[in-house]
């Protein structure tokens, strides 16, 4: 078995591709236990994730943690499963948005390209997507992670993976990779836009509370840039609705574990706003590019339900940017920026390349038959 992994059969003179890793988080494969035990031990063993000494947390997370929560996230899952008719919401809009910024792309560049997806955790792995882009041929890759906000340990992760999977290779590819996009003009034009529509067909909230995933508090005071990047969207999607102060709030949501996280916390936000005389609150998840189990059964069903008991009237979750034409949009005009400088790119030469592709598959030949 070689060391390192290359295609034996690469003919030369091959027609060389740019290629788009998409990346998210990842799902389990079924909402059942033994899935969703599978899919937290990849996830909760990340050293980007959970940031304690490995010999202890190996013992809390199979001496507790992967003994309870499967069977309450799995219940969790199984609420949203199917809602969109192809298992988990997040795969589903995944496969949306990869096709949706192939035929962007393809429509762009100058030169072949193609777009796989790969997840962090679960499957299509980020080495099935990275194999993918390989088997395509592409020489040039750029990775775009869909964490607008850059953290340690969602974007950083992605990062570990696809550098530790591109290790193993024999032809390592020229490498790209988006850190972030937290205010790219584009993505806030089409939050703002998915705001107005929503506003348009309900009418307008007392409070607009944006809702972010949180993580460890001390993850900021160690110098992760989440925290700020979550701000800054936030502002920024404020401004372009024109909204006061006093109308719009930053959350944080998705709480795991005892240590403090970001605050203030979405959940006890939910239960204090009708005390402060909030009636209607619409909650939207900016740094959620596509809708999943943390917006739509915790969002959308559990904060829901903190709000009414607490004696709000009205709640609306707004949905994520999905595959809204205008989202792709952004997202191809991003990926369009950062390939910039590759052949493919600027003054690709379909005639030209195919030309030097002859002349190199006839050297080799030549080179064969001197043999
Ligand atoms: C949007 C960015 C995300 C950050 C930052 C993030 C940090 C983070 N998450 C956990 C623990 C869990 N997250 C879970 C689900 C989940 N998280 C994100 C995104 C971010 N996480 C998404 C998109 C999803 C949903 C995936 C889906 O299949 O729909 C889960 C699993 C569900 C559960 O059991 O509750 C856990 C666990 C930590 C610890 C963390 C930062 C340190
Ligand atoms: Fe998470
Ligand atoms: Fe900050």
């Amino acid at each position: 078995m070689p060391r390192f992994k290359g295609e034996p059969d690469y003919r030369h003179g091959s027609p060389e591709r740019t290629g788009v890793l998409l990346t998210n988080l990842g799902t389990p494969d079924a909402p059942d236990r033994p899935s969703l035990r599978r899919y937290l031990r990849e996830f909760l063993w990340d050293p980007r994730v959970v940031e304690v000494p490995r010999p202890l947390w190996w013992l809390i997370l199979h001496g507790v943690i992967l003994r309870t929560r499967p069977a309450r996230s799995a219940e969790s899952y199984e609420q949203v499963w199917d809602t969109m008719g192809e298992g988990s919401p997040l795969m589903a809009i995944s496969r949306r948005q990869r096709e949706g910024l192939q035929a962007r792309l393809e429509a762009r560049f100058d030169g072949p390209v193609t777009v796989a997806l790969g997840m962090r955790y679960g499957r299509p792995s980020l080495a099935e997507g990275l194999a993918e882009l390989n088997r395509a041929g592409a020489r040039r890759i750029l990775v775009l992670p869909l964490y607008p906000q850059y953290s340690g340990s969602t974007t950083a992760s992605t990062f570990d993976a696809v550098t530790r999977e591109l290790r193993s290779w024999r032809w390592v590819p020229e490498l790209r990779f988006i850190q972030h996009y937290p205010k790219d003009p584009g993505y806030i034009a089409a939050l703002a836009d998915s705001v107005r529509e929503h506003w348009a067909a309900h009418g307008e909230p007392d409070r607009l509370v944006m809702s972010f995933h949180g993580v460890p508090k001390r993850y900021l005071l160690q110098g992760d840039p989440y925290h700020c990047e979550c701000q800054a969207t936030a502002r920024l999607l404020a401004e372009a609705l024109g909204l006061p102060e006093e109308r719009w709030q930053v959350t944080f949501q998705s709480r795991f574990g005892r240590a403090e996280w970001l605050q203030p916390y979405t959940d006890a936000t939910m239960q204090a706003l009708p005390g402060e005389g909030v009636k209607r609150v619409d909650l939207i998840c900016p740094g959620f590019p596509a809708d999943c189990l943390e917006t739509l059964q915790e969002i959308n069903d559990e904060n829901r339900e903190y709000f009414q008991a607490a004696g709000g009237e009205t709640f609306h979750y707004i949905p994520a940017l999905n595959d809204r034409a205008d989202h792709l949009d952004a997202l191809a005009e991003l990926a369009a920026r950062h390939c910039q400088g590759w052949p493919e790119h600027a003054g690709w030469d379909p005639a030209r390349a195919e030309a030097e592709a002859e002349a190199s598959r006839e050297r080799a030949h030549a080179l064969g038959a001197e043999r």
